[in-house]
């Protein structure tokens, strides 16, 4: 029985035509843990870099006995990224403070743009032509933070760069499915702008199946979708925020990462990068993925008019969160 399964997760793990290395920085803390345990698990990854400022040897040696093919290395302290950095195909970047009832995400840039600016600078060095996923907030400014930092070492792709915004569909996919007494899992929906408050804009119009929902039943969910990071904030009452749902929307983006890497084709999800769609330098819209990263940024879906009226607004604060980035890097 049990050679049986060994042969079984064998033959999965020569499933994947190139298993590639990933990273994971922050990957002791409460994303970095659920979220390697469901990389841990992919057919596609041969090596799980885990890296982090705490110590990480007990986790990784509590995953080491998980019977699947990927093999799982520490990386601990600023001294070992670099190691934990080398080779890495990917690299996700779940590293940094959440929040506490009562901060919204920009209060954590003082904190986390520093440990954003770290992990770039050592990116840029050590594997610059990784597909880079960071999780850390403000993603609205980490990311435009990101990409200055390796504009500056002359490494910067723009196809290479995520921000990572899947909790929002993976919440809206949710929500609409509860409102339609359906399975989450037969619901698309996709979700453009950026990751706070106003700039999270799902586009119900585009909802499959259709949902036709108008007026102040609309606003609601439109709002609960928007502020689905501050339930979870305010649920903890001062023990951090999303990390379960974020470690599944986390590992759900990677797959799509690892699946485009693999030459499979049609890979679409929604991700803040830089982008030409709007008057905002970064954007998140629907991105058709490949071995290089975006293969296609597809742009704004059709919109309603409502969704219309949304967009303009939240460029604007889209703009001024980028404009934070650039504050940052002259402090
Ligand atoms: N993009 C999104 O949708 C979401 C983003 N987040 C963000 O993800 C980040 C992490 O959240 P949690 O895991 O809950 O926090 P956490 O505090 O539980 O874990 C963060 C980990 O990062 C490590 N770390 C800090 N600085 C580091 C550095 N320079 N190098 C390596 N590791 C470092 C810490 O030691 C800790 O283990 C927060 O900024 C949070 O706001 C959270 C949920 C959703
Ligand atoms: O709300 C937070 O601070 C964490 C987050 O980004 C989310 O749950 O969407």
């Amino acid at each position: 029985m049990i050679s049986m399964k060994i042969g079984q997760i064998a033959r999965y793990s020569r499933c994947a035509k190139k298993a590639v290395k990933v990273a994971v920085v922050g990957a002791a803390g409460g994303i970095g843990q659920p979220l390697s345990l469901l990389l841990k698990m992919s057919p596609m990854i041969s090596t799980l870099a885990l890296h982090d400022l705490q110590d990480i040897k007990g986790v990784v040696a509590d995953l080491s006995h998980i019977c699947t093919g990927t093999r799982v290395q520490a990386f601990v302290g600023a001294k070992e990224l670099q190691c934990a950095l080398e080779d890495a195909a990917i690299v996700v970047v779940p590293a940094g403070l959440p929040r506490k009832p009562g901060m919204n995400r920009a209060d954590l840039l003082t904190v986390n743009g520093d440990v954003a600016v770290e992990v770039a600078k050592t990116i840029a060095f050590v594997c610059p032509k990784a597909l880079m996923a960071f999780i850390t907030n403000p993603i609205n400014t980490i990311i435009p933070i990101v990409a200055q930092i390796l504009k500056e070492r002359n490494v910067f792709d723009p196809n290479r760069l995520f921000g990572v915004t899947t909790l929002d569909v993976v919440r809206a996919r949710t929500f609409v499915a509860e409102a339609l007494c359906i399975d989450p899992r037969t619901v698309q929906i996709p979700v453009i702008g950026g990751h706070a408050g106003i700039t999270i804009l799902p586009l119900l119009s585009q909802c499959l199946p259709k949902y036709t929902v108008t007026g102040a039943e609309r606003d609601k969910l439109v709002k609960r979708i928007q502020d689905a990071g501050n339930e979870v904030v305010e649920a903890k009452a001062g023990a951090g925020s999303a990390t379960l749902s974020m470690a599944f929307a986390a590992a759900k983006f990677v797959d799509c990462l690892l699946r485009a890497i693999n030459g499979e084709e049609n890979v679409i999800a929604c991700s803040y990068v830089q982008s030409k769609v709007t008057e905002a330098e970064f954007f998140a819209t629907p991105i058709l993925l490949g071995p290089g990263g975006i293969y296609k940024n597809l742009g704004l879906p059709q919109l309603d008019e409502q969704e219309k009226k949304a967009v303009e607004t939240l460029v604007k604060q889209l703009q001024q969160d980028i404009a934070e980035g650039a504050k940052f890097l002259c402090k």
